[in-house]
């Protein structure tokens, strides 16, 4: 366990992952030679050391490239970079050197949309910092965009689920936020408190192998037609990446199996014309006895977040 700590002689993990989703574009609008996969691995390999995380298998299409980390995943497409990662890990830190990296590699000069989130952890006081409050990573992301906003849904004092983005375009009614062209949407599923028995498919005693659990759990029938990348962590604890040639799509799944802070992500961005049928398949399959469901999307679809709790 690369990021845990010793609580009354158990060991801890924080499942609840930070959620970084960039989209970048150009200042005079020219981005057909600009891509966020020209940035050489090495360079995104130093940018997850600052995370504090690593890459540890990956998989790629025309569309997405898709990196299982030590901490979760990270997906890179041409406009769009997604980080992902849960533990200790300090992904607000790497903004500065991401932005460099982007305007040197893959021609982009300028953040089109930003979207920062995650729920309330279960230990922050083991969080470095910026993350050991919402306050200090709002006021760090403050730093980097003039036009932000940050919310906070749910309660305080219990299960609450945070949100950093900009600010809608002003005087362009027609927009919900700054113009992500293409219709986009993502769906997460933020679950607690997970049946045994099913957490129990994600521990090596159980199974031999990624494959196994992934099998075993019904996690490859969750959505078809996906090229699936997991892996089973020694001595438990599971992450997957699916991606599809499809427009992009990816899906991504990780358990934290442990009985004491059981939890486990669900996050795609496959459209639906309903979620209805895909959230039951996830619930049904994890069965937990608390989970948070956050839905964005774009104009196209006419809707930007719903919560449920
Ligand atoms: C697979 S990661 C997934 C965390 C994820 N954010 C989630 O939704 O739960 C964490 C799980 O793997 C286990 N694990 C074992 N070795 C690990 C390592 N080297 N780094 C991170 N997690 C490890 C942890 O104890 C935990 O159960």
């Amino acid at each position: 366990m690369a990021e845990s700590e010793s609580s009354g002689g158990v060991q801890f993990f924080e499942g609840v992952e930070k959620l970084l989703e960039i989209w970048f574009t150009r200042t005079d609008g020219n981005t057909k030679q600009c891509d966020l996969r020209s940035i050489p691995r090495q360079k995104l390999e130093s940018l997850l050391k600052i995370v504090r995380c690593e890459v540890i298998s990956f998989v790629r299409n025309d569309q997405v490239d898709a990196y299982v980390l030590s901490e979760s995943s990270m997906f890179v497409a041409r406009r769009r970079f997604i980080l992902k990662t849960c533990g200790t890990t300090t992904p607000l830190q790497c903004l500065k050197p991401l932005m460099l990296l982007v305007e040197q590699y893959a021609g982009f000069d300028e953040v089109e949309d930003v979207f920062y989130s995650r729920k309330n952890f279960k230990r922050p006081d083991l969080q470095m910092s910026p993350h050991q409050a919402f306050e200090q990573e709002v006021a760090l992301l403050d730093t980097f965009f003039k036009d932000g906003a940050a919310y906070c849904l749910g309660t305080l004092n219990h299960d609450c689920w945070y949100l950093y983005t900009l600010n809608p375009a002003e005087g362009d009614n027609k927009k919900w936020h700054r113009g992500i062209p293409e219709p986009d949407q993502t769906l997460e599923i933020l679950m607690s408190d997970l049946d045994p028995e099913v957490m129990s498919i994600f521990m090596r005693e159980e199974s031999s192998s990624a494959a196994e659990a992934t099998q075993k759990s019904g996690i490859e029938k969750l959505i078809p037609n996906m090229m699936i990348d997991d892996f089973l962590f020694e001595p438990c604890g599971y992450s997957m990446n699916g991606i599809s040639n499809k427009n992009g799509c990816y899906m991504t799944i990780h358990v934290t199996p442990e009985p004491d802070f059981s939890y486990v992500s669900f996050e795609s961005n496959v459209p639906q014309a309903s979620y209805k049928d895909m959230i039951s398949r996830v619930l049904e399959t994890f069965q937990p006895g608390k989970f948070v469901i956050t839905i964005f999307a774009n104009k196209v679809r006419g809707c930007r977040l719903l919560w449920v709790q």
